[in-house]
């Protein structure tokens, strides 16, 4: 049984016709990248794989159980973590704080006050409770937490380690990328979702990236990617899905796909007529940009 399984999936928005059952599986351990020239559908899938949004038809299983549909918060909870096109971090959070908050459904767990929203003053008020109730378990707690923090930010090297305490707002904009992946990974995903994580990353950054990438990949995280730089993809992915259109139209490994005349009709708008030893790759290079 697949990690995740994404079974023929619809999305409209009014009368476009996002996603066109859209199906494609996730193995334990695998890093697969999903790719397709802008307007393909794979930010659209990713909120429907997070449960942001819901599928008009078709199912998503993590796990062997259902998630489509249900509330953002209780597919977090399930192991779903994802990170933003454009990143998304509180700015007057420390990093800390930041890579703190992506405990906190965990934190929710051992403390049994598991929010729900409009639920936010009462959920603050028991953990306030449960601080006083049982403040060494819980300063125990928060220790620990601590030290996982400091574990998961030694990932990137001495970017983040050395900004522990410092606001959000006064980091690079890599840092605030890292800091908000930093985040996910708090939450210990079963998958975890990136959507570009280098995005607007010069080249040494987004080689650190894929750096940070592939020591996930030795811990046997299970990864799904967007990514529009075809050599992070070749770099990382073991598997690549090819979306336009809203319709998967290749998938298999990056060199397969890389060379299927599909791809690169799908950016280039046109058959190939003759262009017999083009390959995406050729044609695509540096990047997948539409
Ligand atoms: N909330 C929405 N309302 C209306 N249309 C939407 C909405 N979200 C996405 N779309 C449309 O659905 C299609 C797929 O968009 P999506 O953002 O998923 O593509 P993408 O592959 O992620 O593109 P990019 O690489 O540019 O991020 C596009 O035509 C987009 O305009």
């Amino acid at each position: 049984m697949s990690l995740l399984s994404v079974r023929g999936i619809h999305k409209h928005f009014g009368g476009l016709h996002a996603l066109k059952g859209v199906s494609f599986e996730l193995e334990e351990g695998e890093t697969v990248a999903l790719i397709g020239p802008n307007g393909a559908g794979k930010t659209t899938l990713f909120n429907l794989i997070s449960c942001e949004d819901r599928p008009d038809d078709g199912e998503i299983v993590l796990d062997g159980q259902r998630i489509d549909g249900l509330p953002a918060h209780l597919a977090a909870a399930r192991g779903l973590a994802r990170t933003f096109q454009n990143g998304r971090v509180f700015g007057n959070l420390t990093v800390l704080e930041n890579v703190l908050l992506g405990a906190h459904t965990r934190l929710e767990d051992l403390t049994g006050s598991g929010s729900r929203p409009g639920e936010g003053v009462l959920t603050a008020l028991r953990e306030i409770a449960w601080s006083i109730i049982q403040p060494r378990r819980f300063r125990r707690m928060e220790a620990e937490l601590t030290e996982e923090v400091r574990d998961i930010l030694s990932f990137f090297g001495d970017r983040l380690l050395p900004r522990l305490h410092q606001p959000a707002y006064s980091l690079s904009y890599a840092n605030r990328r890292r800091t908000e992946l930093a985040r996910a990974l708090a939450l210990r995903p079963r998958v975890l979702l990136l959507d570009e994580p280098t995005a607007g990353m010069n080249p040494t950054e987004t080689d650190e990236m894929s750096e940070v990438i592939l020591q996930l990949q030795r811990r046997g995280q299970s990864m799904l990617l967007i990514e529009h730089k075809l050599e992070l993809v070749m770099a990382v992915a073991h598997r690549v899905v090819a979306l336009d259109a809203g319709e998967v139209i290749v998938s298999g490994t990056p060199e397969t796909v890389r060379s299927d005349s599909r791809l690169i009709e799908a950016y280039v708008g046109k058959k190939q007529d003759g262009v017999a030893a083009a390959s995406a790759g050729a044609v695509l290079e540096p990047s997948l940009q539409a």
